[in-house]
């Protein structure tokens, strides 16, 4: 059908309706639509996928999996570079319209072509062109094309040839740094671009203009195309290009991949797009044929000649269009026509046309040509750089052989090496068992010496058992002989000692009788004496009764004796009667002056007694004597009044202090109550009065030649100075009894002397209160204590004595020694006294009736307080002093311990205090301690502590006081 279409065309030209029917003004929105289409479908491949030519003259190749060089360089050059015959049709196919892209798309992007081509079809049938991405810039088509693509996806087409190369050569070069490959560098210029460019010069026809064109130039037109399709055929090196052959030559020389892709619909494809771009330019080439422009018409007939050749040669090969690829076919203008407003025959506008068609013909060869010797150009260099590869081939060939040599010789060494490691393995495991069998040899031996070793000690240790067990049972036997001989001497020694043992303690024993029986004696001695002071006393009031009856039997005597004298003196009178009278009266008064001495001498020789047995009854009770005084409360500002009680009413013996709090072990707090017993306690109420009543037999017993020493302890405030110095304290109270006494006992024929003097200690030195300071101003005149120990009396050295004569002297020397006193003050008591102070009383008396001389000495001390040192918080010259205190009062109660011991040594000389009273203190002497306790809660501990040194004391027994009474030498 269609060749017989075609078979009025002797050129072979397709019919203008076979390329691309000029579209009727209605479809332009459809066609361009689908241009628009057809251009996403071909853009919408990824990315990724490199961009296929796009410009003529440049060669792509198909997608096709990377050869190695190695790879390639088996295989024959025209597989992976083109090869100068080769490149020719694909270049041809290009030049034909057919994109690279269209041609070696592979078969991941077949979808879009198809639906490219397919939705083309449907616009304008098989065979028609698709658009062209780089169209001319025509009005409607630019338009279109800005408001479809977006800008930068393609550039416009070049306006020149040159222009077009310079491009390509742009392109490659760039894909060259890229490291892309191309088969070839060569540049080519298809014709259908030349023509396209001939019509992006020309102003472009509008759609209205060429629809009047349409009619009137269908069959010029024609002749024109089958003009430009015979230029194909010298484009393309002879190879005719025709409707019925299609496929192009070049096909069968591409690689097996590019010939799969290529389908007849892509070749229709490449046709229509090839004849749209043809059709474009000949319609352009036909609206100058129009009979309105005569100038086209003029410069046509100038090139008839030419002209006719080429359509001479032009008519020569008719082409037929492929049947599948036609359009719908317009219909040819024919005799029977019946066309309206048809033109008739205009030659004039025909040669106008032919010149136009020759110009444009004649241009296009030319270019054609050079575009042909363009490609020439670009075989050789193909050529050149096929010989380059082919060179660079065997180039690689060569090194790979070299490589594959290097590689045998690797593996032959590595080969090598291997077998020299499996024997060295060997060898290795065959010495590691050399030295397992002998090492396993040498342990064997190791084990056979150490069992040799074993035995042989087991042998040394047996021996050694042995005689080791030998030695022991020889030892144990002569050990054994000797224990029987010592444990038979032991029990001779010790039967010898349990006799002298058992008589021993059958001496202890008699003596423990005999002590048991002397102390029997003794109580019943005591009870006896206890007894006889009784009756004395008895005999006592009986002779006192008895001197007062005979007082008053004297005093009725004496009356006797007034009246006998009055009865003398009536007798002198009547002398006979008278002288009588008086002789018997005489004899009567003589009479009881007999018993009344007799009676004086029994009193006499019965105080004597009564002072014997008294003293012993002294002496029996203890030579030291502790008495307790709880001063009272002075204010009830002083603080919280402590427990103390005094629970022995009868003998008022006793004194309980509740000690501070105390916590036990589990927690709980409690107060103990601790009991303390002294020979007297006196509580809070009980006066100087009853205190001295109880210490005047001490003054007593000073009278009677013994040394008595009562001193006060206890701490600051506690009250010492109040019962020994007051005014009616111990001192004063003493010393008026003295006098009471001395006066009485004048009576009994005995005369008492007595002088005085008060001395001080402070800090271990001694200062006289009556003469302050007279040793330190003159040394000589220090004082100094000298014992006579045969008199058993101490003297204080530059002291001065005071005669006491007189009750007055007393209390003046008191109030001097007193103000004397050194007096300092301390946070503890502002009135204590720092210093122990010490009024010493001499007696001296003597019976003038008996010649009994008596010396006796009594010492009554106020010592300083004994609070402790870290209570009084004393700094400096305070605490020196307090240090000092605590000396002597340390060395009081050491003194005291030695002599309840009945030490050979007692130390009296480590402190002036003791040094002073050492003839006061023990032996022949009576001592007398108030411990002094303040009724204070604040002072409770230092309570205790002074309660306990006196308990210390009252626990010590010293010797027998002996007086000092003594017959005078005189008349012993
Ligand atoms: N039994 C008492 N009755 C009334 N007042 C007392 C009694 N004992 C002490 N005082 C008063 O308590 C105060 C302190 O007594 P005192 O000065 O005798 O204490 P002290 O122990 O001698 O002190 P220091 O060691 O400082 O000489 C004095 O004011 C005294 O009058």
């Amino acid at each position: 059908m269609e060749s017989s279409e075609n078979a009025g065309f002797r050129s072979g030209l397709r019919p203008p309706q076979v390329r691309a029917p000029i579209s009727s003004p209605t479809s332009a929105p459809t066609y361009l639509q689908e241009i628009t289409d057809s251009q996403h479908n071909a853009r919408s491949q990824p990315t990724g996928i490199p961009q296929k030519r796009t410009h003529k003259g440049s060669v792509s190749y198909p997608d096709q999996k990377r050869k190695t060089l190695a790879e390639r360089a088996g295989e024959p050059i025209k597989s992976g570079i083109p090869s100068v015959g080769a490149g020719l049709p694909r270049a041809a196919t290009n030049v034909k319209g057919s994109s690279i892209a269209s041609l070696s798309t592979n078969s991941s992007t077949a979808t879009s072509r198809y639906a490219q081509t397919s939705s083309f079809a449907k616009s304008v049938g098989p065979g028609a062109r698709p658009p062209v991405t780089a169209r001319a810039p025509t009005s409607m088509g630019f338009a279109q094309s800005t408001t479809t693509r977006p800008r930068g996806l393609t550039r416009p087409r070049p306006a020149t040839a040159m222009a077009n190369r310079e491009i390509e050569n742009e392109h490659v070069q760039a894909n060259q740094k890229k490291g892309m490959k191309f088969s070839s560098n060569f540049q080519y210029r298809p014709r259908r671009q030349m023509s396209e460019e001939i019509v992006s010069q020309k102003p472009v026809a509008s759609r209205g203009q060429r629809s009047r064109r349409d009619i009137s130039g269908l069959k010029r037109r024609f002749r024109v195309l089958s003009l430009d399709e015979q230029l194909d055929e010298h484009v393309n090196g002879g190879q005719v290009v025709s409707g019925k052959h299609k496929q192009p030559p070049s096909r069968h020389s591409q690689s097996d991949v590019e010939t799969e892709n290529i389908t007849p619909s892509k070749i229709c494809q490449e046709e229509a797009t090839r004849r749209n771009q043809l059709e474009t330019a000949n319609s352009q080439a036909t609206s100058a044929l129009v009979p309105t422009t005569p100038q086209r018409s003029k410069t046509f007939y100038g090139a008839s000649g030419t002209m006719e050749t080429v359509f001479k040669n032009s008519r020569t090969r008719p082409i037929s269009p492929i049947k599948s690829c036609s359009p719908a076919k317009p219909p040819f203008l024919a005799k029977d026509s019946n066309v309206t407003n048809f033109t008739g025959w205009d030659v004039d506008g025909r040669l106008d046309e032919f010149e136009s068609q020759f110009k444009v013909m004649k241009e296009t060869f030319e270019g054609t040509m050079s575009d042909r010797k363009v490609l020439e150009e670009a075989i050789d260099l193909a050529k050149h750089r096929a010989s380059d590869l082919e060179r660079e081939r065997e180039r690689l060939v060569d090194q790979n052989a070299q490589l594959q040599s290097q590689l045998e010789i690797q593996r032959q060494e590595n080969f090598e090496l291997r077998q020299e490691k499996q024997s060295m393995v060997l060898k290795m495991e065959v010495e590691q068992r050399q030295q397992k069998n002998e090492l396993e040899d040498r342990r064997r031996e190791h084990r056979a010496e150490v069992d040799e070793i074993k035995r042989g000690f087991e042998g040394e240790v047996d021996r050694l058992k042995r005689e080791h067990q030998a030695a022991t049972e020889a030892m144990e036997r002569q050990y054994r002989a000797k224990l029987a001989e010592e444990q038979a001497q032991k029990s001779r020694e010790l039967q010898d000692l349990r006799s002298r043992l058992g008589a021993e303690q059958q001496d202890l024993n008699l003596e423990l009788l005999k002590k048991e029986r002397e102390v029997q004696e003794m109580r019943s001695q005591v009870e006896a004496l206890k007894s006889d002071l009784d009756r004395e006393q008895t005999i006592k009031a009986t002779l006192q009764q008895q001197i007062a009856e005979m007082t008053a039997t004297n005093m009725t005597l004496e009356e006797r004796m007034r009246g006998l004298r009055a009865k003398i003196d009536f007798l002198e009178s009547d002398n006979k009667q008278q002288s009588d009278s008086y002789a018997r009266m005489e004899e009567r008064l003589q009479e009881a002056l007999r018993v009344a001495e007799e009676a004086r001498q029994k009193l006499i020789k019965e105080e004597t007694e009564r002072r014997v047995l008294f003293n012993k009854y002294q002496e029996l009770k203890g030579n030291i004597r502790v008495m307790c005084r709880v001063r009272p409360i002075l204010d009830p500002s002083e603080g919280e009044e402590a427990r103390i009680a005094f629970p022995d009413t009868k003998t008022s013996s006793q004194i309980d202090v509740t000690g501070p709090e105390e916590k036990s072990s589990l927690g709980t707090i409690s107060r103990k109550v601790i009991p303390f017993e002294f020979d007297r306690v006196f509580d809070p109420s009980v006066h100087n009065e009853e205190v001295f009543g109880e210490i005047s037999q001490l003054v007593q017993s000073a009278l009677d030649g013994y040394n008595v020493c009562i001193f006060c302890y206890g701490q600051t405030g506690s009250g010492k100075t109040y019962t020994m110095s007051s005014a009616d304290g111990m001192i004063p109270r003493a010393t008026h009894m003295i006098y009471d006494t001395i006066t009485k006992l004048q009576e009994k024929s005995w005369t008492y002397t007595m002088e005085g003097s008060f001395v001080e200690v402070y800090n271990e030195e001694l200062h006289d209160l009556l003469t302050p300071g007279r040793g330190e101003s003159d040394p000589r005149k220090k004082l100094e204590i000298r014992h006579d120990d045969a008199r058993k009396q101490t003297t204080v050295v530059n002291c001065k004595t005071v005669a006491l004569d007189s009750p007055d002297k007393v209390e003046s020397m008191l109030k001097q020694a007193q103000n004397n006193r050194s007096v300092a003050a301390t946070k503890a008591n502002e009135r204590s006294s720092r210093s122990h102070s010490v009024f010493i009383l001499k007696l001296v008396g003597e019976n003038s009736a008996t010649n009994e001389r008596c010396e006796g000495t009594l010492n009554l001390v106020d010592l300083a307080g004994s609070e402790r040192l870290k209570h009084s918080q004393a700094e400096g010259d305070r605490m020196r002093e307090t240090q000092n205190i605590n000396k002597s009062l340390a060395c009081l109660g050491d003194v005291i311990e030695a002599l309840g011991r009945g030490s050979a040594h007692v130390p009296y000389r480590n402190s002036k205090l003791t040094h002073l009273l050492q003839y006061s203190l023990g032996g022949n002497s009576k001592t007398l301690m108030f411990v002094m306790v303040s009724p204070l809660e604040a002072h409770l501990k230092e309570t205790i502590t002074s309660l306990r040194f006196a308990t210390k004391v009252h626990n010590t027994h010293i010797g027998t006081a002996k007086s000092t009474k003594k017959l005078r030498a005189d008349h012993a």
